[in-house]
């Protein structure tokens, strides 16, 4: 008797596992590229706005710390996907900002949105930038996706200038207890039901939160930024420690 071939159980969250843990730079490519048209109107959802404050709360911080020193000062914005990091970096006085993403489709995005602001295909990795080039490098967002986290600092720190500095936001998973386990069934029963209803990748949704769960946070992002050769790293939670910015300092 010809044994019936056994159907392979389709488990996203499995799968939105697996792609955190052996991500590659075409998978994270090919994720965002899917997600472009609807990332801006479900970041916004999603976070019910909330996400526009932390990156104009990193904005200021950056403008707090260079901006006296520094006139005119140059900003990268690596995995800048839409802009909105980069536009919002872009309100420091004088500076020139760069925006830089794998994805094309964000990019044509952000170009679009952002027409003062100069976007290109760059990979965080490897960037194309000279050593010591800029003043500042953003990151919003990005850092979790990268296929080799440590040789991306490590770019971050080579293309900044002596006293340059790095803000790197991520989301972060509470410390409480209580607010954990609130935030954990919003981001993994929640948020991935909504993203589906409009998302044409809903699976990117489902690996939001194991990619979360799975980055190193606080401390331990601090020791990798440390490896990655800043010497001096210190990071600000955000709105009931439901986002954390990094500083850094070559
Ligand atoms: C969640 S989005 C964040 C976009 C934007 N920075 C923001 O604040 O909304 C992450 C972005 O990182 C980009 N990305 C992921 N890995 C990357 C890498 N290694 N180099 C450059 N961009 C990368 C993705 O293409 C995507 O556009």
């Amino acid at each position: 008797m010809v044994k019936k071939a056994e159907k392979p159980i389709h488990r996203p969250e499995e799968a939105a596992q697996s792609l955190f843990r052996s991500k590659s730079r075409a998978s994270i490519q090919h994720m965002f590229d899917d997600v472009a048209p609807t990332y801006d109107f479900l970041n916004h959802l999603l976070s019910l706005g909330i996400d526009n404050y932390w990156r104009s709360y990193t904005a200021k911080q950056a403008k707090l710390l260079v901006g006296k020193e520094n006139q005119n000062p140059k900003i990268l914005d690596v995995a800048t996907g839409t802009g909105d990091l980069a536009h919002a970096m872009s309100g420091i006085p004088g500076s020139m900002v760069t925006g830089v993403d794998i994805s094309p489709n964000m990019l044509a995005i952000a170009r679009k949105k952002y027409q003062s602001i100069t976007f290109s295909e760059g990979y965080a990795e490897n960037l194309a930038f000279e050593n010591e080039s800029f003043d500042i490098v953003s990151a919003g967002f990005g850092a979790r996706n990268f296929e080799n986290l440590l040789q991306g600092l490590k770019e971050f720190h080579r293309i900044l200038k002596p006293g340059g500095h790095a803000f790197i936001i991520e989301p972060m998973i509470p410390r409480n207890p209580l607010l954990k386990k609130l935030y954990l069934i919003y981001f993994k029963k929640v948020l991935p039901k909504i993203a589906g209803l409009f998302s044409k990748s809903s699976f990117a949704y489902d690996y939001l939160p194991h990619s979360v769960e799975e980055f190193p946070q606080d401390e331990a992002f601090l020791s990798i930024l440390k490896d990655a050769g800043f010497r001096e790293a210190e990071y600000r939670p955000m709105t009931f420690e439901t986002s954390i910015l990094y500083i850094a300092k070559k």
